[in-house]
């Protein structure tokens, strides 16, 4: 079926790029010096929680490869390379005690290449491979490890600061606490849905918010670049028009997106989550919210700590009131603390369940985003993809998909006046999806993980970005305003 896209020409400052991650395309997991981090930990010991048994040990092998990744870049004609750091690669055992020169070289190298052939990297410090020691330490269930990563920025700023003006502290926290310590799902593999996911979710923010200051206060002047932290959610429709469905929908979003945006931008937890989890646990019997309470000092040092917004986003979902929910005692859990009932539209095109062809809830989102942080002047859509299941040379899905994700991208911009300043697409390459392993595709070029040399070969879909990021348009004639 054909769909009416945008005519509208991409606003002249409006970067378009291509994303990736260091544990999901570099390999080299214990070369040069790099020391053992989450999922390199998590994938050997436990190879029967990953799809087909598979580990990022070679991966896409991007450390010996990045050179052609950047050559495909080039190709492409991107702004920007969002990729992140390995920070066991630059500090083996995490802490700066023990620096692995190996590591800095290799960044530097390809910080050096991206900025010489006119490619702004975007770089994000966390993408998930916390080092192995501070797993043992407990991960982002200890506070501590808040001071850790801002050591580790700290010294990522000294070392990349003069080829990197945009900082990404942390990938989706919500992924990380949800899925690492509440459902189980992605290493660690914790099952402490009641409370870990908060407890997390506090480090977490507070991490950023240390890395935040440090950055403003000892590299701003010098280096003049900026910060952000990159937040996921997929966008919740109310089910119906009714108050109830409304409501279900607020919830939905203050438990996904707001837990992290709001201490960030409009200081504190949500409301409703405060009011939700410390109602819950008194009738659970516990003697105090398994929300941790923020001290006005650190609702204060968390505010404010982000320069522009970052968004991830696949899908879309609706929201429905669920009676009865609200009043269940004895199930400390974080679904049972929103308390909502989620459904998909059967009609929605999708392979895998939260990738789903939705534009409207796409535009939805960035309005919300816009219109619900304070002081947000500007988005950038930090990911954003279609998923493939199998080998798709030909890849219409993902064209279509990306296509009227944009297309809603321009009228938001356009028609709902909603600054979006960027769109990266997830992902340049088919890389290690987590506990997915190989099995789902969301790259433009396809990585042949069956040869040793892992060949690379372009989709049709990356042809069909180059001629957007060259037309600026998506259609065959675009109109000025
Ligand atoms: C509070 C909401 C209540 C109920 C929710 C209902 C279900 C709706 C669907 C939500 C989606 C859940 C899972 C989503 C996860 C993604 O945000 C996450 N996997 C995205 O991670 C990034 O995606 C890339 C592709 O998987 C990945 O490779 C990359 O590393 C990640 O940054």
């Amino acid at each position: 079926e054909d769909v009416a896209l945008s005519n509208r020409y991409f606003p002249d400052n409006f970067k378009f790029g291509a994303a990736t991650a260091s544990y999901q395309i570099e390999g080299a997991w214990d070369e040069d010096g790099k020391g053992e981090q989450l999922w390199d930990w998590y994938t050997h010991t436990y190879p029967d929680k990953i799809r087909n048994e598979n580990n990022g040990d070679i991966a896409c092998d991007s450390y010996h490869k990045w050179r052609e990744d950047i050559e495909l870049l080039k190709e492409l004609g991107v702004n920007h390379y969002r990729l992140s750091l390995s920070w066991s690669r630059i500090l083996p055992n995490g802490t700066v005690y023990n620096i692995n020169q190996n590591g800095v070289n290799y960044y530097t190298k390809i910080l050096e290449t991206l900025r010489a052939n006119n490619i702004e990297p975007l770089v994000t410090l966390y993408h998930w491979d916390l080092p192995v020691v501070f797993h043992e330490m407990g991960g982002w269930l200890n506070p501590k490890i808040a001071d850790y990563f801002a050591d580790f920025a700290r010294l990522s700023f000294q070392l990349f600061g003069r080829y990197v003006k945009t900082w990404i502290t942390i990938n989706e926290p919500q992924t990380t606490c949800v899925q690492g310590y509440g459902t189980g799902g992605k290493a660690p593999g914790y099952v402490h849905s009641g409370d870990g996911v908060y407890q997390c979710a506090y480090t977490n923010i507070l991490a950023h918010a240390k890395a935040y200051h440090i950055y403003d206060e000892e590299f701003r002047a010098t280096q003049n670049g900026r910060v952000s932290i990159v937040l996921d959610s997929a966008w919740a429709e109310p089910g119906s028009s009714e108050l109830e469905d409304e409501e279900a929908a607020r919830t939905a979003m203050a438990f996904s997106m707001g837990l992290y945006a709001n201490p960030i931008y409009n200081g504190n937890w949500p409301q409703v989550v405060i009011d939700r989890v410390g109602n819950r646990s008194l009738n659970e019997g516990l003697p105090r919210s398994r929300l941790p309470q923020l001290t006005p000092e650190e609702i204060e040092y968390i505010k404010d700590t982000s320069d522009f917004f970052c968004l991830n986003t696949y899908g879309t979902y609706y929201a429905q009131y669920q009676n009865g929910v609200n009043e269940s005692i004895g199930d400390p859990n974080y679904y049972s603390d929103i308390g909502i009932h989620t459904y998909s539209d059967p009609e929605w095109e999708a392979v895998i369940d939260w990738v789903s062809l939705v534009p409207w809830g796409f535009r939805s989102l960035l309005n919300f985003v816009w219109t619900e942080y304070d002081g947000v002047e500007e988005i950038v859509v930090t990911e954003n993809g279609w998923a493939d299941v199998e080998t798709i040379l030909e890849d219409t899905q993902r064209i279509n998909y990306v296509s009227q994700y944009l297309s809603a991208l321009l009228d938001a911009y356009y028609e709902d006046g909603v600054n979006v300043t960027g769109y990266t697409v997830w992902s340049l390459l088919d890389n290690f999806e987590w506990t997915n392993g190989y099995t789902q595709k969301l790259g433009i070029v396809h990585v042949d993980f069956d040869d040793e040399e892992r060949r690379r070969t372009p989709k049709s879909s990356y042809s069909w970005y180059k001629r957007v990021l060259a037309n600026r348009c998506l259609v065959e004639e675009c109109v000025r305003e």
